[in-house]
């Protein structure tokens, strides 16, 4: 019998301490080797000399809209976009399916759709909404990952934000369930005010938007949730953090003994403001694209480590959702899940020196450590085998065909990218390769190892 259901063959394995040259065997799903010239004989061989095997990336941030929004995206194509890009775990946001996540029967029915249709693994988000705090148990008990809330309006009527008494109670409640609490961090009153008052003066293009969201309410909320998880003891974890300035209140928060982490996105490390206004609604998000000085710090951010992760944010619409010049109608939320490991290379790797390593422990490492995502995470004897093998030096244009989307709108189709998903594995599993996913989906659902409480 063979030692191996599947040996990849000679390619550079980027491991947390380096790159190597070696083989990986895996057995099971599982990675029961890491060496050179495995012996043993395997029933599968992947030969890829010249690729890089990277750990499959975790997203922690995308938004699927299933069920109830599938005409959206749904867990199909928004897994086989994760698939084509090197994601081999996605986790999804319990706001815009409908009904959203806040409660054990929707849950159940988001993960019935999952299990149905996903292509990679994923784990799922719950969400903390007003009224719906007692709730939260039955959700932790079911494997949510943790809790999501909304300190700005959602854009979704179903999924309301949290009022500040409904965050505090929201994270105490979190801290006894053992459950990080997510925050979308924007200061509600004075972006609805000047949305408020763009509108009614009739200013409404990507500029009057831009203008519409501006640095400090990012930075206000940040320190608000920041001073609340103080007090109640619960891990925190700021999503989609735009500014350097943001940043350094986290990593500030952290050095006090806070526990609190966040996560940028590569629109804010590969798009400006100015490409905002000349991409239009496909660019529009919140927080919104900044100027290049803000770029530029969060790059410092991010090769400094004061970043913990990077993920997608991706959250896509029906193209009549982007449609209209009215900047403040359009759907605000980015198509990006497919591009997330290309962007890294590109910017990160290419342009700004970040060693694979650090790209890998962004993408994946870092993100596994920090919600409990026991065996993921890295190539290491004993992890599930998700592999990416990446032809790091080929470089090429993404294209509308290209993407996996339901809707093939992003703001990176037309860029250039440096660094190709040659093949992508789910627990020693091809998922994606020569262009193409795989035909059946096969994904299962991941759930935390949580720190305290029951599980
Ligand atoms: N309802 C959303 O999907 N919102 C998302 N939209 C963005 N980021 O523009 C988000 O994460 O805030
Ligand atoms: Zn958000
Ligand atoms: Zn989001």
């Amino acid at each position: 019998m063979a030692a191996f259901d599947l040996i990849v063959r000679g390619g550079t394995v980027v491991c947390g301490d380096g790159c190597k040259v070696a083989d990986v065997g895996v057995a099971d799903g599982v990675v029961s080797a890491v060496g050179q010239e495995l012996e043993g004989g395997a029933r599968e061989e992947i030969d890829a000399r010249g690729l890089h095997v990277f750990p499959g990336a975790i997203d922690a941030h995308v938004h699927f809209n299933e069920p109830g929004r599938t005409g959206w995206e749904g867990f199909a194509s928004g897994t086989r976009a994760l698939a084509a890009g090197g994601t081999t775990l996605g986790v999804e946001m319990p706001l815009n399916a409908h009904p959203p996540t806040t409660d054990a029967e929707s849950f159940h029915l988001k993960l019935a759709a999952a299990e149905r249709a996903a292509f990679v693994d994923f784990a799922l988000w719950g969400g903390i909404v007003p009224g719906k705090v007692d709730r939260m148990e039955e959700l932790a008990e079911r494997g949510v990952s943790g809790f999501k809330a909304f300190m700005s309006a959602t854009g979704t009527p179903d999924f309301e934000a949290a009022d500040d008494l409904t965050l505090y109670e929201g994270m105490r409640e979190a801290a006894r369930l053992g459950l990080p609490v997510l925050v979308h961090a924007e200061n509600r009153q004075i972006t609805d005010a000047l949305s408020h008052r763009a509108a009614s003066t009739l200013r409404t293009t990507m500029r009057d938007y831009l203008d519409s969201r501006p640095v400090i309410a990012e930075l206000e909320a940040i320190s608000r949730a920041i001073l609340f998880t103080s007090e109640v003891g619960c891990s925190l974890h700021i999503v989609h953090v735009s500014t350097g300035r943001g940043v350094a209140l986290v990593a500030e928060a952290r050095s006090r003994g806070i526990d609190v982490t966040c996560e940028t996105c590569p629109h804010y490390l590969l798009l400006t403001d100015e490409d905002a206004e000349r991409i239009g609604a496909a660019a529009k998000c919140a927080p919104p694209l900044r100027p290049r000085e803000e770029l530029e710090s969060l790059w410092e951010a991010v090769l400094s480590g004061d970043v913990s992760f990077v993920t997608s944010d991706h959250s896509p619409c029906p193209p009549e959702m982007k449609a209209g010049e009215d900047m403040f109608r359009v759907w605000g939320g980015i198509s990006g899940c497919q591009s997330l490991l290309a962007a890294l290379l590109t910017e990160g790797h290419h342009r700004r020196g970040l060693p694979l390593e650090r790209v890998a422990g962004l993408l994946s490492g870092a993100v596994a450590r920090r919600f409990g995502f026991a065996g993921k995470g890295g190539i290491g004897e004993g992890n599930d085998a998700d592999l990416v093998l990446v032809d790091l030096g080929e470089s090429f244009e993404l294209r509308e065909e290209d993407l996996q989307y339901r809707h093939p709108i992003s703001p990176y189709v037309g860029m250039r990218f440096r660094g190709r998903v040659v093949r992508t594995l789910v627990r020693g599993r091809t998922v994606f390769v020569d262009g193409k996913v795989a035909p059946e989906p096969a994904g299962r659902f991941v759930r935390p190892r949580r720190e305290k409480g029951e599980r």
